[in-house]
């Protein structure tokens, strides 16, 4: 690497207390005119400000993909997209692209340690991010300089060879991460081959190894471990295992089918970084990272940057998308379908009360999931009305959906949408919605259901089992009709259409594959006491289940 000349060292003291959680504020934009220079008392009042109104930092340590995929470039896009500043100190620079790595240029160590000081002198940061440390002789530089400037929390991704093979940090830095690196990190996040690498190749093909590989990770000395399944392409979920010392936490992911995985390791520790700064618990940081980078890889499927197998994604899905919203849920829970409320205008105006209470009344009986099903309601009013039982619902944990408007169900940030066949596509609906949401089609035959499927439903509704009223030309499917289309369903199905406190037991006690549930609505909407009438039916459903 060409000599730098050295500037005269102008370093600030170190930090001695280390900041409690920042709140997330981005800096106000620039005044159109610059002030003059501030200098003596002026230049104080400004970085009094400034420290007053900080900005989340993440300082990444790694090396620097040509490609851009991964390493340093990867990591600033996260942050950025994010909103957490990110600076960075340059490990080696790497010629890489979507082929793989033909060449790596390792910073000379004393200059790494430079950079190091440089950053953390002055510019208050609170997270350490660490990718490609190429020697052993860099990892000691990095825990010296840890030691001297401590930060908030320390996310070490031990990066050792690409997804094409090529070697980033040879064996000798192994025992350095093993015995000085590792004591002082919050979190490790290897994948299966460095989990592999860093336990004496132990070989790693199951949830199993991995939950083992976790635990004696953990006693080397970080105070977390999440070892990646990313790499485990037989498993048609991405999972993750999560392990904090007491518990072990499978993070089930839905795998993207896509060749621009390249940087996903990277990404992953930086969000979690990114999380960490902002002043979330690590388990929560992990979620939102696994999260991004799942959603990440969903917008950017079908790119094509690259001749080569893995090309990179697009960390800024978000500014191309604004009307999706990342979904903050864990995977779909099908077992959600077994008593399924949807509310009716109609009904709440003869009854005299709001959709809210309504939908209140309903969670304290014993729903497990509502949809609002709002046919002639202002869309103004609907709106409202939504926002609210998503508050309602969000705090005792049950999902919401919207019927049909998916408009509705983006400015609401509901949990999902269910739609009918004349509706919106669900494939549509799933490129509006992302990954994060959960999605219902109603379908009457098997072919219905497995178009539901192809498209990236969540579960079906199918009915009407018995003849209704709330549905103007609904064939009746019957017992036979159900059963039909339960054992062709390749997706969980909750059954509707005339079901009541009456006939619920006889649905539930057929035993149906896939079934999990029925979904009312006069049988609870149209009656006095909602609660009342929700507590009793789950009750019926519940003694159906233990008979069947
Ligand atoms: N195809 C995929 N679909 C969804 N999630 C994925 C996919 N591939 C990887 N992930 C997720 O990305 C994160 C990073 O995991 P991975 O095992 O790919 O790390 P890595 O091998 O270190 O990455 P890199 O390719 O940057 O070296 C994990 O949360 C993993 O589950
Ligand atoms: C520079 C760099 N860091 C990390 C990785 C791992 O993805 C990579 N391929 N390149
Ligand atoms: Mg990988």
């Amino acid at each position: 690497m060409a000599s730098v000349p050295r500037l005269p060292a102008a370093h600030a003291p170190p930090r001695t207390s280390i900041p409690a959680a920042l709140p997330f504020l981005c800096p106000s934009s620039s005044p159109r005119v610059a002030p003059p220079p501030a200098t003596g008392p002026r230049r104080l009042v400004a970085v009094a400000a400034a420290r007053a109104m900080p900005w989340p930092h993440v300082l990444t340590v790694a090396g620097s993909d040509s490609g851009a995929g991964a390493g340093i470039q990867a990591d600033i896009k996260a942050c950025a997209a994010l909103g957490v500043y990110c600076s960075s100190v340059v490990t080696a620079v790497t010629a890489q692209n979507t082929v793989g790595v033909q060449g790596v240029h390792a910073v000379p160590e004393e200059f790494v340690g430079e950079q190091l000081r440089s950053v953390l002198s002055d510019m208050s940061v609170d997270v350490v991010k660490t990718g490609m440390l190429p020697s052993a002789g860099v990892v000691k530089v990095l825990c010296d300089s840890l030691r001297k400037f401590p930060v908030k929390a320390l996310v070490v991704d031990p990066v050792m060879v690409s997804t094409s093979g090529d070697t980033l940090s040879g064996p000798s830095t192994l025992a350095t991460y093993r015995d000085e690196l590792f004591s002082m990190a919050d979190i490790v996040t290897p994948n299966v081959k460095e989990a592999s690498k860093l336990l004496g190749d132990v070989s790693l093909h199951t949830i199993s190894d991995m939950r083992n590989a976790a635990e004696s990770i953990y006693k080397l000395g970080p105070k977390h471990v999440l070892v990646k399944g990313g790499d485990m392409p037989d498993s048609p979920d991405a999972i993750d295992v999560f392990f904090d010392g007491k518990e072990f936490i499978e993070l089930h992911g839905l795998r993207i089918r896509t060749h621009n995985t390249h940087g996903t390791g990277c990404t992953l520790a930086s969000c979690i970084a990114a999380e960490l700064a902002k002043g979330a618990k690590m388990l929560q940081a992990v979620q939102v990272a696994k999260k991004f980078v799942e959603s990440a890889l969903y917008h950017s499927k079908d790119l094509v940057i690259g001749n080569g197998p893995q090309g990179p994604f697009d960390h800024l899905f978000n500014l191309k998308s604004p009307l999706y919203k990342m979904g903050s849920r864990q995977k779909f829970n099908p077992d959600d379908l077994f008593l399924y409320a949807v509310t009716d205008s109609g009904m709440n105006k003869k009854w005299g009360r709001s959709i809210k209470d309504a939908v209140r009344a309903a969670i304290e009986g014993g729903a497990t999931i509502v949809q609002l099903r709002e046919k002639d309601s202002e869309t103004r009013e609907f709106l409202e009305a939504a926002k609210a039982c998503v508050e309602i619902c969000k705090s005792s944990g049950v999902p919401l959906l919207i019927n049909d408007r998916i408009d509705i169900a983006l400015a609401c940030n509901a949990d999902g949408v269910h739609v009918g066949q004349s509706d919106m596509p669900a494939w549509e609906v799933r490129e509006l919605l992302g990954p994060g949401k959960i999605i219902g089609v109603s379908c009457k035959t098997v072919a219905q259901a497995e178009q539901a499927w192809k498209d990236g439903a969540d579960y079906i509704g199918c009915g009407g089992v018995f003849p209704t009223t709330t549905k103007a030309n609904n064939p009746t499917l019957g017992f036979d009709g159900l059963r039909t289309v339960c054992s062709a369903s390749k997706l969980p199905v909750v059954a509707i259409g005339g079901i009541n406190a009456g006939n619920a037991d006889s649905v539930m006690e057929l035993g149906l594959p896939n079934l999990k549930g029925v979904a009312v609505v006069s049988a609870l909407f149209d009656r006095e006491c909602v609660m009342t009438e929700t507590r009793n039916l789950r009750s019926i459903l519940m003694n159906a289940c233990a008979r069947s």
